[in-house]
């Protein structure tokens, strides 16, 4: 079973393709890395995974936790970690715990507070990540290290089955990128939980990563991890 299934996905922003037919799976446990040059299409077909770009019948398919994008439902399940999500946002009115709180709007409600059950909850993902001491900090006044942690908290929060991360740790320190690395190892060895993370940090894979896919030339390359010098110098 997989978490996610890709197949023949094309996009073009106005006449300049970026995605030519890629195919990607990602079976459910399993710790899956994207790599690929500047400019080759990650975001943009991690937009397409979260709905963010239109996906027709012409642009290939996309499954979810084996259901078609277009019907999916699961969203609860799935946690998602930008790139820099908070960087440019200095003095964003907001308290890391409100932050990781937002998350839970669905079980909330828009414009509704939230009870004791839902502080518990944000407490807990913030113990996971090492980060509850700064629970009433505003957001802006955290370390861009300590606000990835923060937003890995707000995709923890519903307790997903699958987690994508854009670059989680560009601009982030040596020792916080070894941090963050540990936390998202455990959720996935330790907690079942299914990652698909896109980087360029090459030095990470052999030790996280049971797949890596090369979007190379706006299609997918499995890199065999025996012979990885292959894409050096690339992504
Ligand atoms: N909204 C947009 N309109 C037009 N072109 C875009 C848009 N977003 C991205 N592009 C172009 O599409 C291509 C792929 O961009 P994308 O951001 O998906 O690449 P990436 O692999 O994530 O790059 P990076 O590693 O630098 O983050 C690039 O050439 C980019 O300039």
């Amino acid at each position: 079973m997989n978490a996610i299934e890709i197949k023949g996905l094309t996009f073009s922003y106005g006449n300049t393709p970026v995605l030519k037919g890629a195919d990607l799976s990602v079976p459910k446990g399993r710790f899956a890395a994207l790599i690929g040059a500047n400019g080759a299409g990650k975001s943009t077909l991690i937009k397409m995974l979260l709905g963010e770009l239109p996906l027709t019948g012409e642009n290939g398919s996309i499954e979810l936790m084996d259901q078609e994008l277009k019907q999916f439902d699961g969203w609860s399940q799935v946690g998602y970690v930008p790139q820099n999500g908070m960087a440019g946002y200095k003095d964003f009115p907001a308290s890391v715990e409100e932050i990781v709180k937002a998350n839970l709007y669905s079980r909330i409600g828009l414009f509704r507070f939230g009870g004791k059950k839902e502080k518990e909850l944000v407490h807990q993902a913030l113990c996971q990540v090492g980060m509850e001491p700064f629970e009433k900090r505003l957001i802006g006044k955290l370390s861009g290290g300590q606000q990835q942690r923060v937003l890995l908290a707000r995709a923890l929060v519903n307790q997903p089955k699958l987690l994508i991360l854009d670059e989680p740790t560009s601009g982030v320190d040596k020792e916080n990128t070894e941090e963050f690395y540990r936390l998202i190892k455990k959720f996935n060895r330790e907690d079942g939980v299914t990652v698909f993370m896109v980087t360029h940090d090459r030095n990470c894979l052999s030790e996280l990563a049971d797949d890596v896919w090369h979007l190379h030339n706006g299609t997918m390359i499995r890199v065999n991890f025996e012979r990885k010098g292959e894409c050096d110098g690339d992504i």
